[in-house]
């Protein structure tokens, strides 16, 4: 059975943050306030109009003069809805088949109506037909009653995980990161999750079924509601080798070990990859924001600037030698993005290259980096640093600068200013031969960066009718020098509580902009929700003698539960995080091995099982981590708990509950999620079925013993221990070898029936991919289900 999809996801809570009327907006929000006020809201188009941006991109001169119209043209357009296949699924390749096979055609009737030849077309630069452009806006596909199946099945695929609907730039960045399963990457400001997906299916990618690969992803947000959403996100792909964690990036730790230890196979933590998708005013996402229209003013970008600088910095910093990092931005302003590029070479001297990736995807239509370009602020323009009055100088710093340096006072010693840019050339950075055209003293000066930022990408959007995004790959060649290999004081804070949820207004355009999900049901997500494990109360963790901080799992009953009081979660010295705790209770494991038959040599259980409680007598949820995440795990152990985890690994095993009944031999059963995974491994608890019974059990949920078409599943199943088992779809009841087309699901076997534990979702989902799969009679009715449905029973 293949990864990507997860049956059985419980606590489903719908996302607060709909985007339904992205196009529309309350007619108080609209400048001509002449309308006359009405209790009842009405609503009207966003205005497409904001002249402070023309002026700012004509001045820049982001398109040639003859294309700006059609630039404008086209940014003022709804965006095209774009959707990838997740390369993981199990069934990637029935679903690319239906959209070449099917929706290719059965939509194009509509799409020629709306003036386009083609409905829906894969992504030229997009490797194996899994990336498509729609020629329908998001709010066509919910709205148009023709395209109401295509909407159902975009809708269905994506909740289950064989889909994700992802805007079309934002999946450029992963593809040029060169990833590999067995790499360790960082995904520093990864909410809301979709280049992280992207990055989970490539380190996934050549994984045999029940094997993980070696590498693992760290995708980290500061901001704990997002976090959630990637979660959530992230959840819809069956990974061990995933953890999540909730820093600023530009405090991101090292979890540097002093000295070598034996027992832990790394001494710090460091990336072979590092993708840093910065937080930016997101100008480039216009199109499916439109209300940043409205918002849009150049101290957007001025003001992400310094921050995009430190960040970028810590990323480089957590690269290995001969690492990748991209930085990215789904902004146009080259405040944000070759002025960062260029100052981060600066620090960096010779240790970083910007890597020419101009021969890769040749398709995708992109623009070379710029070499020159102004800033400006309330003020007005400037050309060069020199010529910012000192009132101006909080605001504008001389890295905004194609030089990057105070050309006037270059020698004078300089100081960093209260937004952390750098004033002058000597802050320790190699001095770079920047050009300065027509440098008179006292006249404007034009400044043109040598650098050779021609080597960014910039993706505009009437090229490929897209969004726009701006990418640059770098390579560290050499350790850093010393200075910058540090986290940045907490002056560069971003916000001046790292666990807040203020945010500056061009932060809040970000999130407007990029959070991905519209109607999909993502879950609402609070603190409390994270940390759903709320009956556990947590056991204050010790030091031991070397440092570690330990939790201690207790056999015995909670008495900080007796109490009756819930203590707020410690996950070291996070507060409000729970604890991660490895499971070491033998007799527990012991009972989940018996009761499955997994023999620990092929499957190893020891050391690889977390909880999220220090009290085994009332964990909920078991999670499986890889044997890199295991390592990070112990390296985070050691170094005191510099990681605030707000999620590890994949839900493998939870508690049965009372609903449920239980089974006296073994009270956790196998979540969905962690089936995939396990499922080699089981040699217990497993009902083979062939595809009437399979699909019987799907339409209805739950078949009692005596009904099973197949009369000799009847006794199979009886003979199975109360409690959870797994059923396998088969061509008879013998046991089949698990491959990547297994299908298989969590089962309950109750007292007088056998009954699924899967999502609704997934039951409908499995149903119509099985349709596929089975053959038609003559007049056109399936065949394989009874459709008989039985007395029921649920477990
Ligand atoms: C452009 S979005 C990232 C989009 C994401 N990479 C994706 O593809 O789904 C930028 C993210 O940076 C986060 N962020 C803002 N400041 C940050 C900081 N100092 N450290 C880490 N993340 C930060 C925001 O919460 C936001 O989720």
């Amino acid at each position: 059975m293949g990864r990507g999809r997860q049956r059985g996801r419980s606590q489903r809570k719908h996302f607060k943050e709909s985007r339904e009327n992205v196009w529309k907006r309350p007619k108080s929000d609209a400048p001509d306030n002449n309308a006359v006020a009405d209790d009842k809201p009405t609503w009207e188009p966003f205005l497409t109009d904001n002249p402070n941006f023309e002026e700012y991109y004509k001045e820049q001169g982001i398109v040639k003069a003859e294309e700006w119209d059609l630039f404008m043209e086209i940014l003022r357009k709804p965006l095209p809805a774009a959707f990838r296949v997740n390369s993981n699924s199990q069934f990637c390749d029935e679903i690319i088949s239906i959209l070449e096979n099917d929706f290719v055609k059965s939509l194009q009737a509509e799409a020629i109506e709306g003036g386009e030849l083609e409905a829906i077309k894969p992504l030229p630069w997009y490797p194996k037909n899994l990336a498509w452009h729609s020629n329908f806006s998001r709010k066509e596909i919910r709205k148009n009653k023709i395209l109401e199946r295509f909407h159902e099945f975009l809708k269905l695929e994506n909740e289950v995980g064989n889909m994700t609907r992802q805007e079309a730039v934002s999946m450029v960045p992963p593809l040029f990161l060169d990833v590999h399963p067995d790499h360790f990457v960082l995904d520093m400001c990864a909410a809301p999750g979709s280049k992280t997906f992207q990055l989970l299916e490539i380190i996934h990618g050549a994984s045999e079924p029940g094997t993980l690969p070696n590498g693992m992803v760290v995708a980290n947000d500061v901001d704990f509601q997002r976090s959630n959403l990637l979660i959530h996100q992230t959840k819809r792909m069956c990974t061990a080798n995933l953890i999540v964690t909730n820093h600023e990036g530009q405090q991101f730790p090292g979890c540097r070990l002093k000295g070598p230890s034996d027992d832990i196979p790394i001494n710090q933590l460091s990336f072979d990859r590092v993708l840093c998708d910065v937080p930016c005013s997101g100008d480039g996402t216009l199109r499916k924001a439109p209300d940043i229209w409205r918002k849009w003013n150049s101290g957007m970008g001025n003001g992400l600037h310094s921050l995009q600088v430190i960040l970028a910095m810590r990323g480089l910093s957590l690269l290995k030698v001969g690492g990748k990092m991209i930085y990215s931005t789904c902004s146009m302003n080259p405040v944000e993005d070759e002025a960062v590029v260029a100052e981060i070479l600066r620090r960096c001297g010779d240790s970083v290259e910007l890597v020419d990736v101009s021969d890769k995807l040749p398709e995708l239509i992109r623009r070379p980096g710029l070499k020159t370009w102004k800033v400006r602020d309330k003020g007005g323009w400037f050309t060069s640093y020199k010529d910012v009055p000192q009132n101006r100088r909080g605001g504008v710093v001389v890295s905004m600068f194609p030089s990057g340096e105070n050309l006037k006072d270059s020698t004078e010693t300089t100081q960093e200013n209260e937004n952390g840019g750098v004033n002058g050339s000597d802050d320790g950075c190699k001095e770079t031969d920047n050009s300065v055209v027509d440098a008179i003293p006292d006249e404007p000066v034009v400044e043109v960066s040598d650098l050779p930022l021609e080597r960014c990408m910039r993706i505009v959007p009437h090229d490929q009718n897209t969004g726009a995004f701006f990418i640059a790959v770098l390579h560290k060649v050499s350790p850093l020098p010393d200075f910058q290999e540090k986290p940045n004081p907490r002056k560069h804070s971003s916000k001046k509580n790292a666990d807040s949820t203020e945010k500056s207004p061009a932060e809040e355009a970000v999130v407007i902009a990029d959070a991905e999900p519209v109607e999909s049901p993502v879950e609402k997500v609070t603190e409390a929700d994270a940390n759903d494990e709320k009956d556990d109360s947590l056991e204050p963790e010790k030091q031991n003698t070397e440092g570690e901080t330990i939790t201690e799992e207790k056999k015995g009953g909670n008495t900080n539960q007796a109490a009756g009081k819930r203590k707020v979660p410690m996950q070291g010295k996070w507060k409000g995080f729970d604890p991660v705790v490895f499971l070491k209770d033998e007799t527990l494991i012991d009972s989940i091995k018996e009761f499955y038959g997994i023999k620990d040599e092929s499957f190893p259980l020891y050391g690889r099982l977390v909880t999220r409680n220090t009290d085994t007598s009332s964990v909920k949820r078991i999670y499986y981590v890889s044997k890199s995440v295991k390592e990070v795990l112990q390296l985070n152990f050691a170094v005191g708990q510099q990681l605030k985890i707000a999620s590890v690994g994949l839900k493998m095993f939870e508690r049965q509950s009372a609903k449920e009944g239980s089974s006296k031999p073994c009270s956790f059963r196998i979540s969905s999620e962690g089936l995939p995974v396990i499922l080699p491994y089981i040699t217990k608890q497993v009902l083979y079925t062939p595809m009437a019974d399979f699909k019987h059990l799907l339409e209805h949920k739950s078949i009692r013993f005596p009904d099973f078409v197949n009369p000799q599943l009847s006794q199979k199943a009886t003979d199975l221990v109360l409690g959870c088992c797994v059923v396998i779809l088969s061509d008879g009841e013998e046991a089949v070898k698990v491959d990547a087309k297994t299908i298989a699901i969590s089962c309950w076997r109750g007292n007088n029936s056998l009954a699924v534990m899967i999502t609704p979702a997934d039951c409908q989902e499995l149903l119509e991919r099985l349709a596929e799969k089975t053959p038609k009679t003559e007049d056109g009715s399936v065949n394989g289900s009874n459709g008989d449905s039985g007395a029921m029973e649920t477990a």
